[in-house]
């Protein structure tokens, strides 16, 4: 029987960190991946192929919407097949940093198959047994898919099969207003489908500041998209090539396919977790600030354990499980400053505390807001929707959501100020290059420093300054 330093269960974002690290350190590794290919969900179900497909949705409105640039307007004419076979080809460029020989040539053993604890100190894949000194479970989540009348009869889809469609389907239900739903539900309007929107509670993006959400909720009905929100599906039929969704209030939606996004499912099933004595629930496997499962030896980092689903996440974990795995040092995470982007165009990039979650706190907090309407560079591109909102107490930013165009990439300069403990002034004292977007950071603080410079007592000063001094 083998016997290796690390042992990892699961070859997507957080898994594939960790082998490589570990490996290239000279550690004997096993990485099991129970696909037929590495790169995991983010790869090939979810960040690489639904931004590909944004972009190429996003090219396609652009190519509507010329006449606004002074261009001819021009009607895409979509085949779905061809947008498909484009994300396929760009996941495939994208895969060659995931090839197993990459892997295999650090040193680290690869093996595909559905790997399971035996026991504690021993994992099985297909006919192998291997003991491990330590292991990390990185096996990701699973679209989670709700108990609702019909709708395994009806079918539906996926994150795991919308990438694959060849034909656009003419009218789609997305069920569940959060990043996927959204992200989804723009791509496949401005492709061409007539696209309602189903959420349960009251404002789209629940988790974001809901001034800003409902901004975006605006932007995305005056693109044509039905939005119903605080509305629940309570059974979903088939009347021939048609589905039937039944919604509350006596809503009934008719539609050719229906999208399900309503959230993720930590894989947990089929890890032979009880036997290895590790502790976990449906909301996946409890871990301590250094990624320890209940069992000190076994790690778990991802969407396995969360808190946040997301990429960037599971590769900061998987740093934080190399540091207590490998190096032994007691590294433990830190989610004060965590930023996220919903790509719907305009973004929406979150860091930090909302305004209310900074009130639910006990702080009564400054909140700084600038439009993008009146930011030079958005009139430009014609990009004028959105805004940035600050949270600010004592100059310190608490946090920040911004929606607006390329609002990913400008969230990162609040993070940089939040993480070095740099405030508003800082910001304000910084030469911000024109014409940028990321002008508005600047804007947004000054509505702080402009209130004071402006003030009765301020003018008062500047009189008497001007008096005295010849
Ligand atoms: C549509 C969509 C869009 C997304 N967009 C973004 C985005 O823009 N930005 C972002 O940050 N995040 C995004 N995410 C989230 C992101 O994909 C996940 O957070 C990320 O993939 C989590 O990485 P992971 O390593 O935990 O899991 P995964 O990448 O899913 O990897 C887990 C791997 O474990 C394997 N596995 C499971 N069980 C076993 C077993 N028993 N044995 C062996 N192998 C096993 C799986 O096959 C899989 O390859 C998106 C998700 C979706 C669904
Ligand atoms: N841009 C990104 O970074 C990105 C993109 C996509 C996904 N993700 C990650 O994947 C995770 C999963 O995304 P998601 O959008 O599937 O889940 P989510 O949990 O974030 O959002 C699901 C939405 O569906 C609603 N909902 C739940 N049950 C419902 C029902 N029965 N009917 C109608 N609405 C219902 C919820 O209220 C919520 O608004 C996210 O939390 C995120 O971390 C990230």
């Amino acid at each position: 029987m083998k016997a290796r330093d690390l042992v990892i269960l699961g070859g997507g974002a957080g898994g594939l960190v960790v082998a490589s690290v570990a490996a290239q350190l000279g550690l004997k590794v096993t990485l099991i991946e129970k696909a037929d290919k590495l790169g995991g969900d983010c790869l090939h179900y979810g960040c690489v192929p639904s931004k590909t497909l944004i972009h190429a949705a996003r090219v396609a409105s652009l190519m509507r919407r010329g006449p606004e640039f002074g261009l001819p307007a021009c009607e895409a004419d979509v085949d779905l097949g061809k947008v498909a076979d484009h994300v396929q080809s760009v996941i495939e460029r994208i895969q060659v940093h995931d090839d197993p020989e990459r892997f295999r040539s650090y040193g680290c053993e690869v093996l595909f198959g559905m790997a399971a604890f035996i026991n504690p100190r021993k994992v099985q894949v297909n006919d192998q047994v291997i003991r491990g000194r330590r292991f990390v479970i990185a096996t990701g989540s699973q679209p989670f898919v709700p108990p609702i009348e019909g709708l395994q009869d009806a079918g539906y889809l996926t994150n795991e099969d919308l990438f694959a469609l060849r034909d656009l389907p003419r009218r789609l239900v997305v069920l569940g207003g959060g990043p996927v739903g959204l992200e989804m539900a723009q791509a496949f309007a401005r492709l061409g489908s007539q696209v309602t929107v189903v959420e349960r509670l009251p404002h789209l993006l629940p988790q974001e500041d809901p001034e800003v959400a409902d901004a975006l909720r605006t932007q995305l009905e005056s693109e044509g998209m039905v939005i119903h929100v605080a509305t629940t599906v309570e059974r979903v039929s088939r009347d021939g090539y048609t589905t039937l969704v039944g919604c509350s209030e006596g809503l009934t939606l008719e539609t050719d396919a229906l999208l399900v996004a309503v959230g993720r499912r930590p894989v947990v099933e089929g890890l032979g977790l009880d036997m290895a004595g590790v502790v976990h629930t449906e909301k996946g496997i409890p871990v301590d600030r250094r990624q320890r499962t209940s069992q000190k030896h076994i790690y778990a980092c991802g969407d396995v354990c969360g808190p946040y689903p997301l990429t960037h996440m599971a590769e900061y974990q998987a740093g934080i499980v190399i540091g207590n795995a490998i190096f032994r040092v007691p590294k433990k995470t830190d989610y004060r400053v965590v930023p996220w982007v919903t790509y719907t165009d305009p973004e929406l990039a979150r860091v930090g505390m909302t305004e209310q979650q900074a009130r639910d706190t006990g702080i009564e907090p400054e909140v700084l807001r600038f439009p993008f309407q009146d930011i030079d560079r958005a009139i430009t591109d014609r990009e004028t929707a959105g805004l940035a909102k600050l949270v600010v107490h004592k100059k310190k930013i608490l946090g920040a959501s911004i929606l607006g165009p390329h609002a990913g990439e400008l969230i990162h300069e609040i993070a940089l100020a939040m993480k070095t403990g740099a405030n508003i002034g800082d910001i304000s004292a910084t030469i911000h290059a024109y014409p940028t977007l990321a002008q508005v950071h600047r804007r947004t603080v000054n509505t702080f420093y402009g209130k004071k410079l402006f003030s009765p007592g301020t003018r008062r000063l500047v009189k008497w300054i001007n008096r005295l001094v010849p």
